[in-house]
């Protein structure tokens, strides 16, 4: 298993290109199978979730012809399987959006129930339910969503709470569906409106993406198209938030600040300097940084996929700070792993007290998620002496090439795989 060994203490310094938004691509891939025509997808994060899911397709008959890491060209039309057998499919969460593309297209599908980070109870009914409405008939049989429709047509659907996965895969499937379908209590993430911008790409009609309604008028086919992913707004307010705690300056390039407003607005709360660009955001982090108060919440709240990265920032302000998570339930397994590097924090049912520190110190941690890992790694750049972040797969899960990013702004980090190599790492920082 590899591992990140990292000598912290230097502030980061310089600009970093921000890739696709993996949860975008990750379902424009699988939209992508809902045409018989060839899909360009361009701005594809070369992240493990990425591969997996493209290997999933292929493996119901799709063709994956990679024109380079960042671009995919697919053509779905000679998919006859509709069974996603894949292995490894059922440990990404997006392999449910498989499920709204192929009951959409082909009014049938079996897909492995989804997996994903273990960050708390992530039920899938509500995705469900719109599909039921949607006229289809759901089994779950072995593990297994086994669905099927004689017809699809539209209807209204009501989410009881707003999620992002079954917002956009009701949207999907609703897209061939006759009729029109009302979509109602949506959520409205940036990629929400980025798959349905895909779709109408490829002749679908949807509308109201990013509002709390959604409109879908079916129609009966879809055609091929090229397309971009948005820019990752999680990868950029990481590598903010590393800016943050090593007390750097750090410019993310290729973003869309309009996707960043709550993650730039509690940075200067913090007390740091925020420029925005075009399509880019500096950040400025000198002095000493103040304590404040965070709840995660839906698009345009503060996203709990930077709940971790803010937690670890907190760690380092002067004062105490509260961390409310109200998405999902299990997501402070991180302040755990901090404590071993002299964080303190309290959790108390969703909220977590963090008291500032004069600084963190090196230590031996686990990555318990994805983004919990990309948090303790900003913490071991702001820490004093040597840290080693072990399970960096969950990591690899979600960030491209991020250690050598990291290395391009100052970082001190070396991806190893064996106790030898963090040896021969320490012997060289020393
Ligand atoms: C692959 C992907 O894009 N993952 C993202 C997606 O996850 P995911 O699609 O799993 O998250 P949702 O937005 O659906 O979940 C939001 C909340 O709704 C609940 N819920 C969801 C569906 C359902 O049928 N029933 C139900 O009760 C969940 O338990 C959670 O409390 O959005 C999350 C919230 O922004 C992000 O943290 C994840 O990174
Ligand atoms: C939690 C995440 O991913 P997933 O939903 O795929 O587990 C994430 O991207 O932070």
């Amino acid at each position: 298993m590899d591992q990140y060994v990292i000598k912290g203490g230097s502030p980061l310094v310089g600009e970093v290109e921000i890739g696709g938004a993996k949860n975008a691509a990750l379902a424009i891939i699988a939209a992508a199978i809902m045409t018989d025509e060839t899909v360009l997808i361009d701005n594809l994060p070369d992240v493990n979730d990425i591969n997996v899911l493209l290997q999933a397709i292929e493996g119901i008959g799709a063709t994956v012809t990679r024109v380079d890491c960042h671009t995919v060209k697919i053509n779905a039309s000679n998919i006859s399987d509709f069974n996603v057998e894949y292995d490894y499919i059922k440990k990404i969460r997006a392999s449910y959006y498989l499920l709204g593309a192929m009951l959409g297209k082909y009014k049938r599908a079996t897909v492995a129930l989804p997996g994903g980070c273990n960050i708390g109870s992530r039920p899938i009914d509500q995705h469900l339910k719109g599909f039921r409405a949607l006229g289809a008939d759901i089994d779950i049989e072995h593990g297994k969503v086994v669905a099927d429709a004689e017809v699809f047509r539209g209807s209204n659907v009501y989410f009881d709470v707003v999620t992002v996965g079954a917002t956009i895969n009701v949207m999907m499937a609703a897209t061939m569906a006759e009729g029109l379908t009302v979509m109602e209590n949506v959520a409205k993430e940036p990629h929400v409106v980025d798959v349905a911008n895909f779709l109408n790409s490829m002749g679908a009609n949807i509308r109201g993406a990013g509002t709390d309604v959604i409109k879908i008028r079916g129609v009966k086919r879809l055609h091929g198209t090229q397309y971009s992913v948005i820019p990752d707004q999680i990868e950029a307010g990481t590598f903010m938030y590393a800016a943050a705690a090593t007390r750097g300056d750090v410019t993310v390039l290729n973003v869309i600040p309009k996707h960043l407003e709550s993650t730039i607005a509690k940075l200067e709360e913090i007390g740091c300097e925020v420029e925005e660009f075009d399509d880019a955001v500096r950040v400025v982090s000198k002095g000493n940084l103040k304590s404040t108060h965070v709840k995660t919440l839906p698009y345009p709240g503060f996203p709990t996929d930077m709940q971790p990265q803010m937690g670890v920032v907190l760690s380092l302000c002067n004062g105490t700070s509260t961390v409310t998570e109200s998405i999902f339930e299990n997501r402070f397994k991180y302040l755990d792993e901090l404590s071993r590097m002299g964080g303190v924090s309290k959790i108390e049912g969703h909220s977590a007290t963090i008291e500032g520190v004069k600084g963190l110190s090196g230590a031996r941690v686990s990555a318990p998620d994805l983004r919990a890992g990309a948090a303790l790694c900003i913490a071991g750049l702001a820490a004093e002496g040597i840290t080693i972040v072990d399970d960096i797969v969950y990591i690899q899960r979600g960030y491209e090439r991020f250690e050598e990013k990291l290395k391009g702004l100052g970082a001190i980090i070396q991806k190893v795989s064996s106790e030898k190599e963090i040896q021969k790492f320490k012997f060289r920082v020393s």
